[in-house]
């Protein structure tokens, strides 16, 4: 018999209290416990979708530093949390995912003075959904996007965010196939 999936169905996030809510979502989105407890009093969700979509509400509605607060709350790509081992476990996997710990000297070196030029540029780390960019894409829309304006990175920083949110959730809840939506 295969054994019980660890998948959380909808009906039993819609009877979560508020701390389980907490200890299964407070990490969708990096070390921001707060956007999953904010969206906890719009239950029941119809789906994951609906979780969501709370979320990137709540995300969307902040102001601009509270928008920078969740970028700067993401650890550097393949930078010193990683190199120290200190990465939250969705980071880590995601990061290995892309490829990021594999990357040559060279391929390392140049990240990490982009992340710190992005950094200097900007007053937040450069973030992108390292599931759906393998490293070549990484480091080429950090090149790309050094030349961005502060406002059109924390828009598009935030618009990543959301997208890795909605593959944390796929891995915490039960769906049927609906991860195209990204
Ligand atoms: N800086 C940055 O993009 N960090 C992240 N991206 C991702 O997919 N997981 C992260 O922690």
């Amino acid at each position: 018999m295969a054994p019980p999936s660890k998948l959380k169905t909808t009906a039993q996030i819609n009877n979560m209290g508020y701390e389980e809510f907490i200890d299964v979502f407070g990490n969708v989105i990096e070390h921001c416990s707060l956007c999953a407890a904010a969206v906890w009093r719009y239950r029941p969700f119809k789906d994951v979708k609906y979780l969501h979509e709370e979320i990137c509400k709540f995300v969307d509605q902040l102001p601009p530093a509270g928008g920078e607060g969740i970028l700067r709350s993401h650890p550097d790509l393949a930078g010193r949390a990683a190199k120290e081992g200190l990465l939250t476990k969705e980071s880590s996997q995601e990061q290995r995912a892309a490829g990021l710990s594999d990357l040559t000297q060279e391929e390392r070196k140049e990240l990490a003075q982009m992340n710190d030029m992005y950094r200097s540029k900007f007053g937040f780390p450069f973030v992108i959904c390292a599931r759906k960019n393998k490293k070549d894409a990484i480091l080429e829309g950090l090149r790309t996007r050094l030349n961005n304006s502060q406002e059109a990175e924390l828009q598009k920083g935030l618009t990543e965010v959301k997208k890795i949110c909605y593959l944390r959730l796929l891995d915490l809840v039960e769906h049927d196939g609906i991860e195209s939506r990204l």
